[in-house]
């Protein structure tokens, strides 16, 4: 029955209460992934959490890059969702089917999984030719039913939009590096799985390749609309490549968002230690506002930031951050957060000039970072400030 409202006069009344709108269903995510742990036995005996209690959501066509340190857990959490690592605890599900929940036993072997995987070493059949190489995944599990003639046109088609046609017939013995990796992506595409998970798939190819290859994927992924999962411990690569970025610190997921907000607004000081350079000048808090800025006292004097990390408290231990771009040197003199200093030194990077200024006498450096051929006379006096907008407070 549809809802009715009928007013009295004088005091409204609902004679039958109405049903606010129903809120409109979140898209079902690509991967659901909950309270995954994979534990690893040490040659000691101790077991230790790779991956530990990591709860995500991956969405349909999105590039989420798992970004962090060597050892931090990235491969074993990629290789939970193909099916390579049974989790101790935990569920993962694609697409409304579990793929793996420790709790009800349930695991799914990785051929029967609509998952295709790329390997940061090619993984290519010596003695097999790239075509064949190309063609194996159709000749098996759900696609066994292909004819000989449909197998050619996906495989010519795949190798076609990766620009490797014309090696169809030679071995990978016989083709470079960089080519070798676009028949293993051209292999891990020709399924049409849906998902493709990426474990470093560029670390062994020289940079300038790197970077074609990276534009590439980028371009394949949008024009395919397929959904990546994408591991690598490349800051750059990561903020080139994602949607999203999950940062994992020790097998937890520390910060998970777009790459601007994890660039400019980390969650935690580790986070923002680990994707790009900082200043860093530690304080205590004086204090909070409403509006979110903090003022911190620091050796340095007060520094205002207008942004902090949740939670803040009045004295509590902080570090004042800020990217070495934000740094201004002679600017107007707006005055907080602005201090004399020295030029240590001064070297020039091509597309940037990184140029490290000690402030005052009171021996403590900070990254200055200028567009272009910028050198300072090392010896000179400085002016240097940074807006309250550019410096972000988190605890430590
Ligand atoms: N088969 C294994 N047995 C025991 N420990 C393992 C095993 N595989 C990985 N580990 C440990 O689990 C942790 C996470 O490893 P993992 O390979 O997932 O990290 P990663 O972030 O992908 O590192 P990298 O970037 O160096 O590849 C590391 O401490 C590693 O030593």
């Amino acid at each position: 029955m549809a809802n009715v409202v009928s007013l009295d006069t004088g005091d409204v009344t609902a004679r039958e209460a109405v049903a606010p709108p129903p809120a409109p269903a979140a898209p079902e995510p690509a991967l659901r992934i909950r309270g995954v742990r994979k534990m690893y036995r040490r040659s000691d005996g101790e077991s230790v959490p790779a991956v530990d209690d990591t709860t995500l959501d991956i969405h349909e066509g999105e590039v989420l890059v798992l970004l962090g340190a060597s050892g931090c857990g990235k491969s074993t959490f990629l290789r939970c969702i193909a099916g390579l690592e049974k989790p101790d605890a935990g569920s993962i599900e694609s697409r409304g089917k579990i793929l793996s929940s420790a709790e009800d036993g349930v695991f799914v072997p990785p051929e029967q999984r609509d998952i295709s995987m790329i390997f940061q070493s090619y993984a290519l059949w010596p003695h097999m030719t790239i075509f064949k190489n190309v063609a194996y995944p159709l000749t098996t599990g759900h696609h066994k039913g292909l004819t000989r003639e449909q197998i050619r046109e996906r495989v010519m088609d795949v190798l076609e939009m990766m620009g490797i046609a014309h090696l169809a017939e030679q071995h990978p013995a016989q083709i470079s590096g960089g080519q070798q990796q676009r028949v293993a992506l051209a292999r891990a595409l020709v399924k049409d799985s849906g998902i493709v998970l990426f474990d470093e798939p560029l670390s062994n190819v020289d940079a300038r390749v790197r970077d074609q290859l990276r534009v590439e994927i980028r371009e394949m992924q949008k024009r395919l609309g397929f959904t990546a999962v994408y591991v690598t411990h490349d800051q750059e690569e990561a903020i080139g490549m994602a949607d999203r970025i999950a940062v994992i610190d020790h097998g937890v997921v520390a910060h998970v968002a777009t790459p601007r907000e994890v660039y400019l607004r980390p969650a935690n000081l580790r986070v923002a230690r680990f994707i790009g350079k900082l200043n860093e000048v530690e304080g205590a808090v004086t204090a909070v506002r409403d509006d979110g800025s903090v003022t911190v006292a620091t050796a340095l004097g007060d520094i205002e930031a207008a942004t902090g990390q949740d939670g803040l408290r009045t004295g509590q231990e902080i570090a004042a951050v800020w990217r070495p771009d934000r740094t201004v040197l002679n600017g107007a003199d707006g005055g907080g957060n602005c201090w004399p200093g020295t030029v240590r030194t001064s070297e020039f990077y091509g597309s940037f000039t990184d140029s490290r200024i000690t402030l005052g006498d009171r021996d403590h450096e900070v990254m200055h970072w200028a567009t272009g051929d910028v050198p300072l006379e090392t010896g000179g006096s400085v002016r240097l400030s940074v807006a309250p907008s550019d410096v972000r407070v988190l605890a430590r």
